[in-house]
């Protein structure tokens, strides 16, 4: 077994098949009854609410990490529009972000990395080569989420969702697939904008039939006040996500605030690109303005911090240590 602590399951299908049997919504699942801890439950534990930023490729990872947060997640929306300077509207592939995953989870060892599996690539089968690929890149914990394809940034108008019991069973699938892997499932629904009236407790019912299905924790896309977050938080069993989007339609709190409400992770996927993206725009202004940013380099990081940032020091020295190695087996060899 892995250095992973074994743990009783929250799910409820797990803690109870009995009372799931009698729920004729439930999921029947092969997983085992016994789920692993992983590095992520473990993260929850100790802080109770965890501030997740969004990255998008290595260098923004290493930042994250840098900068002393405990996690990160690789956001669709910022990869879209990274990668391929596009919105976020179902243009990744799960390929794209796994190899993302490989490249940020390198940059950023030593903090647990989500990626967002959107709705996994298709249905329950294509969920497995998906969540795999994220293991094998590194990956802690992915998001799976219930829009219909092509999807769309949560906060974004026009979702459509696929039925509860067949996203229900991707959450399963998505489940076996991790086996005793150190991953956390996250299960998202988009729920909530399929209607002004019953949208709320529908994306709640889903939240918690996911749970049943074996994910860690649940994310109801987009509440639109604080009424909306409390509810959630009182309503759905297990970790919850909160999902910090600037500009989005969910209010903006703290995570003291948010844990005050229920949730356990919060995540801020867009801080790190809208903020980048902001600085890029004011900077290049200026030097197409002006041909010249000698007056305002103050909008830039300096060349010294850049590599002190990309730890430039350790490379001169495997460098020296290499080429002193290089140079005394020359010297015996003569
Ligand atoms: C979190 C998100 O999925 C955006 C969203 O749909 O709210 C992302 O890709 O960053
Ligand atoms: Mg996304």
């Amino acid at each position: 077994m892995s250095m992973l602590m074994a743990a009783k399951s929250t799910s409820l299908y797990n803690s109870n098949p009995a009372r799931i049997s009698q729920n004729p919504r439930a999921v029947r699942s092969v997983y085992p009854t016994v789920r692993m801890q992983s590095r992520v439950h473990r993260l929850i534990e100790e802080q109770g609410a965890v501030l997740v930023p969004g990255v998008y490729d290595a260098l923004s990872a290493a930042i994250v990490q840098q900068t002393g947060f405990s996690a990160a997640l690789i956001s669709g929306y910022a990869l879209s529009a990274s990668t391929l300077g596009k919105p976020d509207f179902g243009l990744i592939t799960p390929p794209e972000m796994a190899a993302t995953a490989r490249l940020v989870c390198a940059a950023a060892p030593k903090i647990p990395i989500f990626a967002d599996a959107d709705t996994g690539g298709g249905n329950a089968l294509n969920v497995q080569r998906t969540v795999k690929d994220l293991i094998a890149a590194g990956a802690a914990g992915c998001f799976l989420e219930d829009q219909a394809w092509p999807k769309r940034c949560g906060h974004m108008r026009g979702k459509e969702v696929i039925p509860a019991e067949e996203h229900a069973a991707k959450i399963a699938s998505a489940r076996d697939a991790i086996g005793d892997a150190d991953f956390f499932l996250i299960a998202r629904t988009d729920a909530r904008a399929m209607s002004a009236k019953t949208g709320l407790s529908d994306a709640i019912d889903r939240a918690n039939l996911y749970m049943e299905a074996g994910a860690d924790a649940s994310f109801v896309e987009a509440p639109r006040d604080d009424d909306e977050l409390k509810e959630i938080g009182k309503r759905t069993k297990g970790y919850r996500v909160c999902n910090m989007l600037e500009g989005g339609r969910t209010p903006l709190h703290t995570p003291d605030e948010l844990k005050e409400m229920g949730f356990h992770l919060i995540a801020h996927p867009l801080t790190s690109l809208y903020a980048s993206t902001r600085a890029l725009v004011d900077v290049l202004k200026i030097l197409k303005e002006k041909g010249t940013t000698k007056d305002h380099l103050e909008k830039m990081i300096t060349f010294e911090e850049f590599n002190r940032l990309v730890d430039l020091d350790s490379w001169y020295e495997l460098e020296t240590k290499y080429s002193n190695l290089r140079n005394a087996l020359s010297t015996t060899k003569s």
